[in-house]
């Protein structure tokens, strides 16, 4: 994996949104991989202003967001699909319907997950995906314990997870328990990665996927299977790393 550190989150988001830029500049009908937590929220704001300031172009690109809420309607206001519409969708020309987010409210969640799985490969797969890190070193919503070779599926959300995500919510009561996500395989099947971290909560968790062992119990980790993984981490982020790798 390709080791970038930068100084803080705004460093990190510029980085991060300058490489998704060159990628749709290069092929214009990129299918970008999409996710929401705090971390991105910095360079989807970067990516608006390279569209609005500097004319990059979405008209052609698709989407496929990593991850959606279980029960939650798409126009919840703590749902994902809110959460693009509001910090990206709404502010670049990616037409609507090529953005992609699972259905957390679908009567049928098994035929919901295939179906999403399906349209990522009709698609041609995913070019580019970007990736936060839980601070148990989750990725989309695949808790500890899940394998490479897990699809897009209903997953149960872990306490510290809830915990974690609660702030968006009115309290903890209201996180829902469950959310559809992409599974390992889908997001090891993406051409290139691209994982973000801030700040030293997720410090132990980013040594973890860096430095060590693969294993299902630390679900990052298994991204050293990819080839061309590049893991952008501020200073606070990169803090548990081994001097060798901070060298
Ligand atoms: N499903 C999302 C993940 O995709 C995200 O990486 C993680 C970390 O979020 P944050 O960036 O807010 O720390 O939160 C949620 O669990």
């Amino acid at each position: 994996m390709k080791l970038v550190i930068v100084k803080d989150y705004n460093d990190m988001s510029k980085q991060a949104a300058k490489l998704i830029a060159e990628e749709v500049t290069r092929n214009p009908k990129t299918v970008l991989g999409l996710a929401t937590g705090g971390t991105p929220v910095g360079m989807y704001r970067e990516l608006v202003s390279l569209h609005q300031q500097d004319g990059v172009d979405f008209s052609q690109a698709q989407s496929f967001n990593l991850d959606e809420y279980v029960g939650l309607p798409s126009l919840h206001p703590q749902s994902y699909r809110t959460y693009m519409n509001e910090n990206l969708f709404a502010h670049i020309n990616l037409p609507e319907e090529k953005t992609h987010v699972p259905q957390g409210d679908a009567e049928d969640l098994e035929a919901e997950c295939k179906r999403y799985e399906q349209a990522i490969a009709q698609a041609g797969g995913i070019d580019i995906q970007v990736l936060g890190i839980g601070n148990n070193g989750h990725i989309g919503f695949n808790e500890p314990g899940s394998t490479k070779d897990t699809t897009t599926r209903v997953v149960a959300l872990t306490q510290s997870t809830m915990e974690a995500n609660a702030r968006y919510f009115d309290s903890i009561q209201e996180v829902p328990t469950q959310a559809v996500s992409m599974g390992i395989q889908t997001i090891l099947g993406a051409k290139k990665i691209i994982l973000l971290a801030s700040g030293e909560a997720k410090a132990q968790a980013v040594s973890q996927m860096l430095e060590g062992e693969l294993t299902a119990d630390v679900p990052a980790s298994l991204l050293q299977l990819h080839p061309d993984v590049t893991v952008i981490v501020d200073e606070e982020a990169a803090s548990a790393l081994s001097a060798k790798l901070r060298s």
